[in-house]
């Protein structure tokens, strides 16, 4: 049966664990941007007692650019979603979003910053009406001034208490940044926007999450798993609307988590392969996904080419 993900490889790969020592990655493509610029991530671990989740890990993410986090099931990429959002702290390493240090940070800062993310399992609140929801993700953004800088929150309270018609204009801008997040999916949420969340489908809820994050008016977003539990129609959907987003946002930056690589050929520029908490390949993703080492380590058999499928890799 075909199988569009990586999941498999796992088990073999536990059996067989790749030949190349740790800390040697294949690297087909750095692609490194301006130092200071976007987010990067250097030399980053996180360890859970005597598990290694996250280690040594350093990539890059520029403005504008899409890049892929694929492996398979334990190899640290949610823990590396849980540091880059802040949930989590590194036990080593950095995280710098636009020369700033954000290792540290509350998650409500990173994403005052600029740095949203979505989970695997939906935050949105079941009981909030579907408009509701997606006016929560404005919040961080509504904290965050022009310049990237963050507004004193007293100055929010002040705003609204009092009307000021600045607080007004940016609530506005807020809430038609809402609407836009909704509308972006056409009539999936839209005409459903005064349901409960609860009462949305599976997929509808996913994509409810995504809203939540654009609504954030984010300048790099983190997606985890965002096609998970999606069938291929529409998976292939998402694909198109991601696709969509990059060409009407151009600086903004998606780091994506996600199994299925049909999705992932289609709209990343890299590709970071991750393997038992270590990065194993990087490059385009024809280059890191058909590595001939890198398929032979996720899935136990070579290949003599690639071929653009999710049963590629089934
Ligand atoms: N809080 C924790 N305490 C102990 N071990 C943990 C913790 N969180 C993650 N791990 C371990 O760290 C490793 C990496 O887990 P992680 O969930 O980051 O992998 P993953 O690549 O996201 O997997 P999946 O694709 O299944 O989501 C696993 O061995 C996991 O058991």
């Amino acid at each position: 049966m075909a199988n569009d993900c990586l999941r498999r490889g796992a088990a073999h790969h536990a059996a067989h664990p790749p030949a190349r020592p740790a800390g040697s990655a294949l690297t087909m493509n750095t692609r490194i941007h301006n130092e200071g610029h976007g987010l990067q991530v250097e030399d980053l671990s996180r360890h859970f007692s005597g598990v290694k989740a996250v280690d040594n890990v350093s990539f890059s993410l520029a403005p504008g650019e899409t890049v892929a986090l694929v492996g398979p099931n334990g190899a640290g990429k949610s823990t590396l979603i849980q540091l880059l959002s802040g949930v989590e702290k590194p036990t080593a390493g950095r995280i710098m979003l636009d020369g700033r240090r954000i290792h540290g940070l509350v998650p409500e800062r990173i994403a005052q910053l600029g740095l949203s993310r979505s989970f695997q399992t939906s935050r949105v609140f079941p009981s909030l009406s579907v408009w509701d929801s997606v006016r929560l993700g404005t919040q961080a953004a509504l904290l965050r001034s022009r310049h990237g800088g963050l507004v004193n929150p007293f100055t929010e309270v002040a705003g609204e208490l009092l009307g000021l018609p600045g607080w007004r204009r940016r609530r506005a801008e807020a809430e038609a940044r809402a609407e836009a997040a909704l509308q972006r999916f056409g009539d999936r949420l839209w005409p459903r926007r005064e349901q409960p969340a609860f009462s949305l489908s599976y997929a509808n809820r996913r994509r409810l999450e995504i809203a939540r994050v654009l609504a954030a008016h984010p300048r790099f977003v983190l997606l985890d798993e965002p096609a998970a539990g999606m069938n291929p129609s529409e998976t292939a959907e998402l694909t198109d609307l991601l696709l969509a987003l990059r060409a009407e946002q151009p600086k903004l930056g998606i780091l994506v988590v996600e199994h299925k690589l049909s999705l992932v050929r289609r709209i990343a520029d890299r590709v970071v392969v991750l393997n038992q908490g270590r990065v194993l390949a990087t490059g385009t993703p024809a280059e890191a996904l058909d590595h001939p080492e890198v398929v032979e380590a996720y899935l136990g058999r070579a290949r003599t080419r690639p071929t653009q499928s999710d049963a590629h890799l089934g």
